[in-house]
């Protein structure tokens, strides 16, 4: 099984997820918090109250976490695609995969990804919608210290099914959106790219921006759910599963609110994506 699929994953997975920390801080806050009237009033009050820093909470977790998920999104997506066309990722520019067997590799590596990715993206959520400052002597603390203090209270608080919170909103979310991803990023590469040569870097970074947005346009009303998801039961549970979740929240704000967060999701999901993209194609590259 090639590794180098597994280790070009993980950096070019690191390098987007800084880019794009400060723009999910934002999407998480307007998908669980009505205190926000848009993207600029969100931005603008975290600025405010929190400081720069309030846009990179919860990061932490997911930069030690990026290395295993989205290493396994790429590696069992091409160790997928090896298993169903015997070509490497070398072969595949000379003797192009079909679509189906894109996106059923796209599915399995979304569905894999999102079963690691669960309890780290539970931990993310939570820090991201503590708006609290950072603690100044004499002020209340946040309720969650860290993210290590955020999963121990966890556990000890909702047992440990509690880390798994959300889990089949993410998993629901993940294994067709990530089919739809790689088809995209393919897709527009065959199309830019001369019969069985290598796509240019510019072809590249459009594909793989363009990828982002259709995967988390997509995503989106599924993303919604699942961060509700994950807030419940924070303080009380207001849902009693994934379609109570979605039911009550189109009864009290409207269909509208499966979309909250769309803007800018795809905003944050091109220069993020055409970044891991880019990566991702040159460490194969170089190693190659
Ligand atoms: C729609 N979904 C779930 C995805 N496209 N997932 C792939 C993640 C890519 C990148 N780390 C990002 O956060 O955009």
């Amino acid at each position: 099984m090639p590794v180098e699929e597994f280790v070009a994953g993980w950096i070019s997975g690191a390098l987007g997820l800084v880019l794009g920390h400060p723009f999910d801080t934002v999407k998480v806050r307007l998908q669980t918090q009505t205190m926000y009237h848009g993207i600029i009033d969100c931005m603008v009050k975290i600025y405010r109250h929190e400081s720069l820093l309030g846009f990179f909470k919860g990061m932490s977790f997911p930069i030690a976490s990026i290395a295993v998920v989205n290493s396994v999104l790429f590696g069992v997506y091409s160790n997928t695609l090896l298993m169903l066309t015997a070509t490497s990722h070398q072969d595949r520019r000379a003797q192009p995969p079909s679509y189906v067997h894109i996106f059923m590799a796209g599915c399995t590596g979304g569905f894999l990804q999102a079963c690691c990715l669960a309890p780290f993206d539970l931990i993310k959520v939570r820090l991201q919608n503590q708006t609290e400052p950072r603690a100044k002597p004499g002020s209340p603390p946040p309720r969650y210290r860290g993210p290590v203090h955020c999963a121990a209270s966890i556990f000890r608080e909702e047992g440990p099914r509690g880390l798994f919170r959300g889990a089949w909103a993410l998993m629901l979310r993940d294994t067709p959106t990530l089919g739809i991803y790689f088809i995209t990023y393919e897709g527009l590469c065959r199309q830019c790219t001369p019969g069985g040569q290598t796509p240019s870097s510019a072809t590249v970074l459009v594909a793989g921006g363009f990828a982002g947005i259709a995967s988390w346009a997509t995503a989106t009303p599924l993303d919604v759910v699942k961060s509700r998801m994950q807030m419940d039961g924070l303080r009380r549970r207001a849902y009693q599963g994934m379609l109570d979740c979605i039911v009550s929240s189109v009864r009290q704000e409207g269909p509208g609110v499966l979309f909250r967060g769309l803007t800018i999701n795809s905003a944050r999901a091109f220069p993020v994506n055409a970044v891991t993209f880019l990566s991702y194609e040159y460490l194969l590259r170089f190693w190659g």
